[in-house]
C-alpha cells in the first residue's frame, strides 16, 4: 500500500500520512462516479441547489478548521487562508443559484409544422485536477458548477495539499450530497493521470495547474474526445502609467504580488512603469516591501510564508541570480532562508530594477515573491512588453485616463484585466486565460457551460388547422 506524507512547508513537520489510491481503486471510483450519474442528473435543480447551500453552510461553520488545514499544508498565511475559504465558499454559493438557471430556448423553425427546442444536459462524470496554491478555491470552483450542472465529480488534489480536499468532500457528504456523486482520489498526478484521460467513462477533465501538464492532458484526452477546460500558468504584466494614482498603484501591486508569497497564477510578474515615475514608484514600493514579515503562516502577523518546495525555490533563485548577472539591481530583499534537511524554503520579498526583457524573470512564470521592474516611454511599447509572452491569463494597468484605459483593454492579450484593480477575481466573473494560459472559463454564468452539452430536438408534423 503506497503512502503519501503531507508536511508543513514552513516547519517541515509531517502533518499526516495518507494512503494513495491504487490503480484499481482509481478505476473503481471512476466506475462508481459514472454509475451515479443518471440519478444525480435527474434530481431536480432545486434539490441540487439546496444540497449545495447546505455544503456552503458547513464550509462556513468549519472555516477556521479549513483555514488551519490550508495554512498547515501550503504555508499560506492564516489571514489569507481565511480569505481563501470565503472565496471557495463564494463559488458554492454562486453555483447553488445557477443550478436553478440552466435554461433552454426555442428557435423559430423554417416551416409552419416544425418547432426546434434546445436543452442543456450534463456532460457526465467530471474529474477536477487542482494545484496546491489554492487548495480549497480551485476545488470548489470546479466541483460546485459540475454538481450544479448535474455531473458527478471526482476531485484530484495536488500531492502537497490533499487534506483540504478530504475535509471539503467530508463536508459535502455531511450536507447530503451522495458519496458516489462527489468523491476524491489521492495520488501522484503523473502516475494516475492516464487512468483519467484513458477512461471512456470520464467525459470531462477540468484542470488547473502548469501549462506543461495541461498540454499533456489535452493531448491525452483527444483519444476519447473529452471536454477539457484548462486553467494554466500566467505571467501577468502590471503597467503603471505616468498619470496613475501612485500610492494606490503601489498598494495594489503589493497586495496582488505578495499573496501566497507570489505563488498565484495571476500575480503580477512583470511591473512596467512609465520612466517618468519609476524612481518614485520604486522607492514607495521598496518601503512597503521591506516592512513585510516573513515566517510561519500559522502565526497571525505573518505576511509571507515559505515557497512550496525545492523545485519552486530553485526556479526563483535562478531567476534572481540570472537577472543580477545580466545587470539587474537589487532594490530590497534577496535573502534566502532554507533548510534542505527539513525541506523548508523561504525567500525574502525582493524587488529588482533595471530589468530587461532578455532576462528569464521576464520570460518564465516566477511563482515567488519577486518583483522585477522595467520601464516604458510610450504606451505601445508597454503593450509590446506586456504581450511578449506565450501566456495570457491576467494583466493589470493603472491609469485614470479613460481613453488610454480602453486602448489598453482592447490591446492586451489576456483573459482577466484589472484596471486600477489588483484583485479582479470573483466567483461571479468568468476567470480564464488566452494563448497558453488556457481554455474555457471558471466562474460566472460561463463557468457552468463547460459541464453542459447542448442538445436540440426538431419536432415536426404538427397538427395543422
Ligand atoms: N489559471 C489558473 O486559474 C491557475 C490557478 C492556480 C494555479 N495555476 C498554475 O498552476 C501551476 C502551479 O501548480 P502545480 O505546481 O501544482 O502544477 P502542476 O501542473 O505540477 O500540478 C497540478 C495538478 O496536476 C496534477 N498532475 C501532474 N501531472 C499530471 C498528469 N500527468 N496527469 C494528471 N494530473 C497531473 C498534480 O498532481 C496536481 O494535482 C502554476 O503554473 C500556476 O500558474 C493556474
Ligand atoms: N489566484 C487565482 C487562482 C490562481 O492561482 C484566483 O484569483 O482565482
Amino acid at each position: 500500500m503506497a503512502m503519501m506524507e503531507v508536511s508543513n512547508p514552513a516547519t517541515g513537520e509531517v502533518i499526516e500520512v495518507l494512503k494513495t489510491d491504487s490503480e484499481n481503486e482509481v478505476l473503481e471510483k471512476i466506475r462508481r462516479g459514472h454509475a451515479a450519474q443518471s440519478d444525480w442528473k435527474r434530481l431536480d435543480a432545486h434539490e441540487k441547489s439546496r444540497l449545495l447551500k447546505e455544503w456552503s453552510r458547513l464550509v462556513e461553520d468549519n472555516k477556521e478548521a479549513l483555514a488551519n488545514i490550508i495554512t498547515s499544508e501550503s504555508g499560506k498565511p492564516i489571514r489569507e487562508s481565511i480569505g481563501e475559504v470565503a472565496y471557495a465558499k463564494s463559488y458554492i454559493d454562486w453555483y447553488a443559484e445557477e443550478a436553478k438557471r440552466i435554461y433552454g430556448r426555442t428557435i423559430p423553425a423554417n416551416s409552419a409544422n416544425k418547432e426546434i427546442l434546445i436543452a442543456k444536459q450534463p456532460v457526465g462524470l467530471a474529474i477536477g485536477i487542482a494545484p496546491w496554491n489554492f487548495p480549497a478555491a480551485m476545488i470548489t470552483r470546479k466541483a460546485a458548477p459540475a454538481l450544479a450542472a448535474g455531473c458527478t465529480f471526482i476531485a484530484k488534489p495536488a500531492e502537497e495539499t490533499p487534506l483540504t480536499t478530504v475535509k471539503l468532500v467530508e463536508l459535502a457528504l455531511e450536507a447530503g450530497i451522495p458519496e458516489d456523486v462527489f468523491q476524491y482520489i489521492n495520488g501522484y498526478g503523473h502516475e494516475i493521470g492516464h487512468l483519467f484521460t484513458g477512461s471512456e467513462l470520464v467525459r470531462k477533465i477540468s484542470f488547473t495547474g502548469s501549462t506543461e501538464v495541461g498540454k499533456k492532458l489535452i493531448q491525452a484526452s483527444a483519444n476519447t474526445v473529452k471536454h477539457v477546460s484548462m486553467e494554466l500558468g500566467g505571467h501577468a504584466p502590471l503597467i503603471v502609467n505616468a498619470d496613475a494614482d501612485l500610492d494606490f498603484a503601489v498598494d495594489q501591486t503589493l497586495a496582488a504580488k505578495f499573496r501566497n508569497a507570489g505563488q498565484t497564477c495571476i500575480c503580477p510578474n512583470r511591473v512596467i512603469v512609465h520612466e517618468s515615475i519609476e524612481a518614485a514608484f520604486t522607492e514607495k514600493l521598496r518601503e512597503k516591501v521591506a516592512a513585510l514579515k516573513m515566517g510561519n503562516g500559522l502565526e497571525a502577523d505573518t505576511d509571507i510564508g515559505p515557497v512550496i518546495n525545492e523545485e519552486g525555490y530553485n526556479k526563483i533563485y535562478n531567476q534572481i541570480r540570472e537577472a543580477e548577472s545580466k545587470g539587474a539591481t537589487v532594490v530590497c530583499g534577496n535573502a534566502f532562508d532554507t533548510d534542505p534537511e527539513k525541506q523548508t524554503y523561504f525567500i525574502e520579498p525582493t524587488v529588482l530594477s533595471n530589468v530587461s526583457e532578455d532576462m528569464l524573470i521576464m520570460q518564465e512564470e516566477t511563482f515567488g515573491p519577486v518583483i522585477p521592474i522595467t520601464t516604458f516611454n510610450s504606451i505601445d511599447r508597454a503593450i509590446e512588453i506586456a504581450n511578449g509572452t506565450p501566456y495570457g491569463l491576467a494583466a493589470y494597468f493603472f491609469t485614470n485616463d479613460y481613453r488610454l484605459g480602453k486602448y489598453l483593454h482592447e490591446n492586451l492579450e489576456f483573459g482577466v484585466i484589472g484596471w486600477n484593480d489588483g484583485a479582479p477575481s470573483a466567483a461571479h466573473a468568468p476567470f480564464g486565460g488566452m494563448k497558453e494560459s488556457g481554455l474555457g472559463r471558471e466562474g460566472g454564468i460561463e463557468g457552468i457551460e463547460g459541464y453542459l452539452e447542448t442538445k436540440y430536438i426538431s419536432i415536426g408534423n404538427h397538427i395543422q388547422k
